[in-house]
């Protein structure tokens, strides 16, 4: 069982650089086993290139390491952290530095909502989180980016299933879905939509956001109670 999930989540993080998501080693992926209330994630800073299923390291939810060779991922407390305040309803996480969402997080900004692409994914904009204090950056540094994103999703009363993925300030963007695959196409969609809302501003600085009509019937066509879009046999 926990080599299938190895391998599930060898591919997702391969798949970041095949989506153009990451450079270098600048990304990561995971996936929670709800059952054994384990996660497995890539090695930190090891190349895409040399990655082997077998490399992946599994943690518990306090980012202990209980199977692997190799030093987890940096971003292991923030996975940790998100599975243990998510993990009824979040079963895969992945953190990039895909170009276009970092420069909305340098610049602070939620992605507007400013069309349909958007909204087919995401229930309002993808929030900005503050950034961290100093405290909190020398202290639990990757603990604490969990716990911003957390308050973030609180303090605005946003579902993470409705909006799965958040953008830390000055640093980039993170995404999650039911496994580590659902993650990956988020981190797409999030990458993608940064794109245009950013040239959407570039060719009209003040189009504001889409109508909520359309907002709303794009979002819940796909997700809502009577979503119809797609196959929905009997
Ligand atoms: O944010 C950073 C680096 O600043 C990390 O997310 C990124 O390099 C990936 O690190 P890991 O190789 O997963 O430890």
């Amino acid at each position: 069982m926990l080599e299938e999930l190895k391998e599930r989540v060898y591919e997702a993080n391969m798949d970041l650089p095949r989506h153009g998501l990451v450079v270098f080693t600048w990304g990561n992926a995971s996936e929670l086993d709800r059952e054994r209330g384990l996660f497995a994630i890539k090695p930190s800073g090891v190349s895409y290139d040399a990655l082997r299923p077998g490399d992946m390291v599994v943690c518990d939810l306090d980012g202990r390491v209980v199977e692997g060779a190799l030093g987890p991922s940096s971003d292991t407390p923030t996975h940790a952290w998100l599975y243990r305040a998510w993990g009824d309803r979040v079963g895969g996480i992945v953190h990039t530095h895909s170009a276009a969402a970092v420069a909305w997080a340098q610049a602070g900004r939620d992605v507007p909502a400013y069309g349909t692409t958007h909204a087919d994914y995401f229930y309002g904009p993808v929030p900005c989180m503050r950034g961290l204090t100093r405290g909190e950056v020398e202290g639990a540094y990757e603990l604490n980016t969990g716990k911003v994103i957390c308050e973030g999703f609180e303090e605005r009363g946003i579902d993470p299933a409705a909006v799965p993925a958040a953008l830390v300030r000055s640093h980039g963007p993170f995404a999650w879905g039911s496994d580590a695959a659902e993650a990956v196409y988020h981190a797409v969609v999030v990458e993608q939509v940064a794109e245009m809302a950013r040239d959407t501003e570039a060719l009209s600085p003040h189009a504001g956001p889409a109508p909520q009509y359309l907002l709303d019937k794009h979002y819940l066509r796909k997700h809502g109670p009577d979503a119809y879009y797609g196959q929905h046999m009997a």
